[in-house]
């Protein structure tokens, strides 16, 4: 059958347009692959879902910021084999230029940082919500567009900005409903990497490519990693330090193995001290294996999973201090997080959290005949001047406007009627309690 087919007809639809309903789709209504529409339903749970990542950037005293979704190509090109920079959504625009569908927000957040030099005051605590976009074969029938909610801390080095990030992320999933009995955040310093390489001497220029195989712990297999490990050069006792100090799970030991006073380990205890004090202790846990899979983390990374262990990370980030210097200018100490809108709702479903999102208007307004719409407009507009949402009806009968109040969870039905409206009147019917009354038009509210 047509999708036009499928579009409800309500019997009330006039000759003509169901005529045309007839008439097969000449494209495909579908989108694109591995993108997503969001009609009406699926909307108003996206737009709770942001106004709650919104109402905790506001709660945190971060700016709203934001760029556009297309940008240079070469803000993404790094060479450490990351996934997100071997699926760009590229291509050349009509002028020659070379550019993608951002994969990411951070280069982005960085690029305007730059721009903006010497005007603004660090640190900078900004925000935004943006689609992201990556090329990915079809074959794994994954999403090829999702929205990030990001939080990012320019010019704040020490693991304040680290603390204060994974606040918002606790308060975020508390105010979903989530408890930290079904999310955990496990988090790690690449610095406890850096001092590993270094035990063995590994030269720096491998840092980051070592950091995007070890991130792969827990998807490939042992071996696998060790292979990849070892086609960069490291030497076998080196493969075995890593993975080893790699499975440490407790800070003392970690503390045991590299020695106290190593910079990883003091950022690690002041964070943990500091979650204490904001009461969000209960929700994280040191985990050495945790180095996230982006090149430019420098310090303390951190994702946050669900303990039922069916679903990727639900968001993650960490501390970039020298992402800067990479696209030529200096340093900015800087820290943020990525959180998809597409994870955390496959576990709001699991937990039966999604909430209840009817459609809801104040008000429906219905001219009883044809002569009464010029009435009924002005009494619809009087209305939304007062801030009331009304939804003008007419060309109906009476018995579908009741069912039409129903369905969309009017508040008040409004008839302009003949013999009111010469009495200057209107009729109001409360849906909730049947009661009904005449108002003066003039001082409906
Ligand atoms: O989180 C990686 C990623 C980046 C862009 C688009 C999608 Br879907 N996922």
């Amino acid at each position: 059958a047509s999708p036009t087919a499928a579009l409800a007809t309500d019997g009330d639809s006039s000759p003509a347009s169901s005529a045309s309903m007839a008439q097969p789709a000449v494209v495909d209504v579908n989108p694109p692959r591995g993108t997503r529409d969001f009609p009406p339903e699926e909307m108003r749970l996206r737009s709770w879902l942001f106004d709650n990542f919104r109402e905790v950037s506001r709660s945190m005293a971060f700016e709203e910021v934001d760029f556009p979704v297309l940008e240079s190509e070469a803000l993404f090109i790094r060479k450490a084999g990351e996934e997100i920079t071997q699926q760009l959504y590229n291509f050349e625009d009509k002028g020659g230029r070379r550019v993608v569908l951002r994969p990411e927000i951070t280069p982005s957040l960085a690029r305007l940082v730059i721009k903006q030099g010497k005007s603004v005051s660090l640190p900078l605590k900004w925000f935004t919500i943006g689609q992201c976009w990556r090329y990915e074969r079809m074959t794994r029938g994954r999403r090829r567009e999702h929205y990030q909610w990001n939080m990012d801390i320019f010019g704040m080095p020490k693991v304040r900005a680290e603390a204060e990030l994974i606040q918002a992320i606790v308060l975020l999933f508390e105010r979903l409903g989530i408890t930290s009995s079904d999310v955990g955040i496990r988090l790690s310093s690449r610095k406890v990497l850096q001092a590993v390489l270094d035990m063995y001497s590994v030269p720096q220029h491998l840092f980051t490519q070592v950091c995007v195989i070890v991130d792969k712990l827990g998807k490939l297999s042992r071996e696998e990693i060790e292979k990849e490990l070892i086609s960069t050069g490291l030497s076998s006792e080196a493969v075995q330090g890593i993975i080893e100090v790699l499975s440490l799970k407790s800070l003392s030991k970690l503390e045991e193995v590299l020695g106290s006073g190593v910079e990883a380990v003091a950022d690690l205890k002041k964070l943990f001290s500091l979650a204490e004090q904001y009461g969000y202790a209960d929700w994280i846990c040191f985990d050495a294996s945790v180095v996230r899979g982006l090149a430019y983390y420098t310090g303390i990374v951190f994702e946050a999973f669900d303990r039922e262990g069916e679903l990727r990370a639900i968001c993650g980030g960490g501390r970039y201090d020298r992402l800067l210097s990479t696209f030529g200018t200096e340093d900015v100490p800087a820290c943020g997080f990525g959180f998809g809108d597409a994870v955390i709702v496959e576990l709001l479903k699991e937990k039966g959290l999604l909430p209840d999102l009817p459609r809801q208007i104040d008000d429906i307004v219905f001219p009883l005949d044809e002569e009464l719409e010029g009435p009924a407009s002005s009494v619809a507009s009087s209305l939304r001047k007062k801030g009331r949402s009304v939804d003008l009806v007419e060309d109906k009968r009476l018995k579908w406007v009741f069912k039409h109040a129903e369905r969309i969870n009017a508040s008040r039905l409004i008839l302009v009627g003949k013999s009111e409206w010469e009495r200057g009147m209107v009729r109001v019917k409360i849906l909730s309690t049947r009661e009904e009354f005449e108002v003066k038009a003039g001082e409906l509210q």
